[in-house]
């Protein structure tokens, strides 16, 4: 049977693997504590049960549960035919996860690198696999996204493309390809945009709701920058554009200050309950925060 290892439990981790269990797969979900994996599992149960009222397909809370074991740390992928590796948007944290699971990970498995901007080709290079190293930007929420960006990096084999597009079909995804490039083709512009209108907050030019109805309004967008910034993760936007901004020297990718401080401030958006607006359960519109 196809079991697939699911590494890291955030915001994207939990989203592939309810996709992956709700679709039939067998899921490995690896972090790094006990609370973290348990939160994981009570979300996706949660997310589950709530997806037929929030308009989703009705899904079997209790066949997908059963279809997800947790490992605290790697020891759990001993026996899974590919990973999506799904951590922190970091070059350090990336590449020690990559160490280990080429260690523990049998030869034959594929690594699929779920990141916002790191180039795969980069990620390949420090495995001993590179033709088995491909990218797949899972776009959020995962299990409502019907596309996904799909990158081989220069020596990912043909067969891994195949295997990766076969996986990605029977999760119910569109994939498009494009070339290896830090930032992809999406966050290429969304980063650069995001970053922008938290500069708009940050001069005091427009608050963050201003700013995101001028989006939503004017441009007819489903939901603002800043809106979106709350949903990836303001500390994920953050790492992103640092990335490209290291990765191309280029002063049109310097971070936003605000998204430094926010950061620190903990204030990472709709996962820690507050970013540019303040999220309750019981609210379905959020209050405005920063700016
Ligand atoms: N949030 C988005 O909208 C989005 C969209 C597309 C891609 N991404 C990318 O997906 C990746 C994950 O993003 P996220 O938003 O889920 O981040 P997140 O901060 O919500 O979750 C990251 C998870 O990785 C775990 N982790 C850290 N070190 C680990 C280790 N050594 N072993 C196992 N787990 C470890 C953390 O404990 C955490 O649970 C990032 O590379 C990000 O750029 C994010």
């Amino acid at each position: 049977m196809t079991v697939i290892g699911v590494v890291g439990a955030g915001v994207m981790g939990v989203g592939v693997a309810q996709n992956l269990a709700a679709t039939g797969h067998s899921v490995v979900m690896v972090d790094v504590s006990e609370d973290i994996l348990g939160n994981a599992l009570a979300t996706v149960e949660r997310n589950c049960r709530m997806s037929r009222l929030l308009g989703g397909p009705a899904i079997d809370a209790a066949e997908v549960m059963d279809r997800i074991s947790t490992s605290i740390g790697p020891g759990g992928l001993t026996d899974v035919d590919i990973v999506i590796e799904s951590t922190t948007e970091n070059w350090d944290v990336k590449q020690q996860v990559y160490r280990e699971m080429d260690e523990i990970c049998p030869p034959d498995t594929v690594f699929v690198v779920n990141t916002s901007a790191i180039p795969i080709t980069r990620v390949a290079g420090i495995t001993s696999r590179p033709e088995q190293v491909i990218g797949v930007h899972f776009m959020n929420p995962v299990p409502a996204k019907s596309a996904v960006e799909l990158i081989p990096g220069v020596h990912t084999s043909p067969r891994t493309i195949a295997r990766t597009t076969a996986l990605l079909k029977a999760m119910g995804k569109k994939p498009i390809p494009v070339k290896d490039s830090c930032g992809f083709v999406s966050n290429r512009v969304l980063m650069l945009t995001v970053n922008e209108a938290a500069f708009l907050v940050h001069e005091g030019v427009a608050d963050a709701a201003t700013v995101d109805e001028v989006f939503r309004e004017c441009f007819g967008h489903p939901m603002g920058p800043l809106e979106t910034a709350d949903l990836i993760g303001v500390d994920t936007i953050l790492y992103s554009v640092e990335v490209l901004y290291e990765h191309y020297a280029d002063s049109k990718y310097r971070p936003c200050p605000l998204l430094k401080q926010m950061t620190d401030a903990g204030l990472h958006g709709r996962k820690a309950g507050r970013g540019f607006y303040a999220y309750s359960t019981a609210t379905a519109r959020p209050a405005v925060l920063a700016g």
